[in-house]
């Protein structure tokens, strides 16, 4: 990290500049007190010494390339810089639905080939990848040196569910995976290269206009921070950042259900992330007011019951603004 903040400004140079004002998440060691009541409190926290995936950080393309083993990884190819998610089981409740890229299966030496052949102009690629017990033994001996013991804990004393996955991200420089929201924890380990991370928290759910949970870009917001429409999204000027900038050995604490838009430093060549998923812990006892969080889980509730009982996306919007127009505003 040392590296990236003696060229702080250059880094600054060129990143991305918005409109939206940003405030820095805080870098603190793993010791510090602080950092456990930022994580226990769902606050997003930079922790720089967890060595949480030092075995990993001499990953490189040629390393991975011969240990990643025989098995199939998922590339996503775009005429952009970004990879916006997508969810398949959702496009038929979309008429001329574009998908924003497509998802080939490829070996990783193919991968990196093809990688390595990039020109502009090309499809930019993205590997994203869950672990799985395909790798060779190499990989599932820096796999087993992961600080276990330390994430463990962590899930333990804030009382998460399961690990759910560990996603493994190979990207180009200048790969942008736009503003989303997550249902898990996540610890988001950077490996190689950096990656600036622009986070909100769950309160900016108006400012951020997700499509609806019936959309294949459920929890993906609509607004295009190269150029926002002001007038569909009013209040996404209102909205308000914290940004980060992780680099080898740095682990973000992204807590469920905060936006985030992640952006891989240019420059740095190929970036390397690898994140820990966790289950959410059990619901905790509802409070008033509600957290931001909690409503905007009741939202989705209310949401998909709304389409469950209409059988038709296309009624949902005309039932909603039966429900509110003149009744509630
Ligand atoms: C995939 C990742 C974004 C990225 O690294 O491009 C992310 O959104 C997450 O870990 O929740
Ligand atoms: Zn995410």
């Amino acid at each position: 990290m040392a590296e990236l903040e003696s060229k702080g400004n250059d880094v600054k140079l060129k990143l991305k500049q918005y409109n939206f004002q940003t405030e820095n998440v805080p870098r603190l060691s793993y010791t510090d007190p602080k950092a456990e009541k930022f994580i226990s409190n769902g606050l997003p926290v930079v922790l720089t010494d967890t060595k949480l995936v030092s075995s990993a950080l001499h990953w490189d393309l040629d390393y991975l390339s011969e240990n990643m083993g025989e098995g199939d990884f998922s590339v996503f190819l775009s005429d952009t810089n970004k990879f916006m998610y997508f969810d398949d089981k959702k496009i038929e409740n979309v008429k001329d639905f574009k998908q924003p890229t497509q998802m080939i299966e490829m070996k990783f030496p193919e991968f990196v080939k093809t990688l390595r052949s990039y020109k502009e102009g090309d499809k930019r690629l993205y590997m994203q990848q869950a672990l799985n017990d395909t790798v060779g033994r190499r990989i599932v001996m820096d796999f087993l040196g992961f600080n276990w013991t330390w994430i463990t804990e962590q899930q333990k004393k804030n009382k998460w569910g399961p690990l759910t996955s560990n996603l493994l991200l190979v990207g180009m420089d200048s790969n942008i995976t736009p503003a989303h929201y997550d249902e898990q924890e996540n610890f988001f380990a950077q490996i190689k290269g950096s990656k600036r991370f622009l986070l909100f928290d769950p309160s900016n759910f108006e400012c951020l206009y997700p499509y609806p949970v019936y959309h294949p870009h459920d929890r993906q917001s609509q607004v295009d921070f190269d150029n926002p429409d002001s007038l569909r999204f009013p209040k996404f000027q209102d909205a308000k950042a914290y940004e980060a900038i992780v680099g080898p050995g740095d682990v973000l604490y992204l807590p469920m259900y905060w936006w985030h838009q992640v952006e891989s430093v240019p420059g740095h060549g190929t970036v390397i992330s690898v994140n820990f998923w966790y289950k959410a812990g059990p619901t905790e006892k509802v409070e008033y007011p509600l957290k931001a969080h909690q409503r905007v889980a009741m939202t989705r509730n209310i949401e998909k019951m709304i389409i469950q009982a209409l059988n038709d996306p296309n009624e949902v919007a005309p039932f909603m603004q039966a429900m509110v127009l003149g009744r509630y505003t």
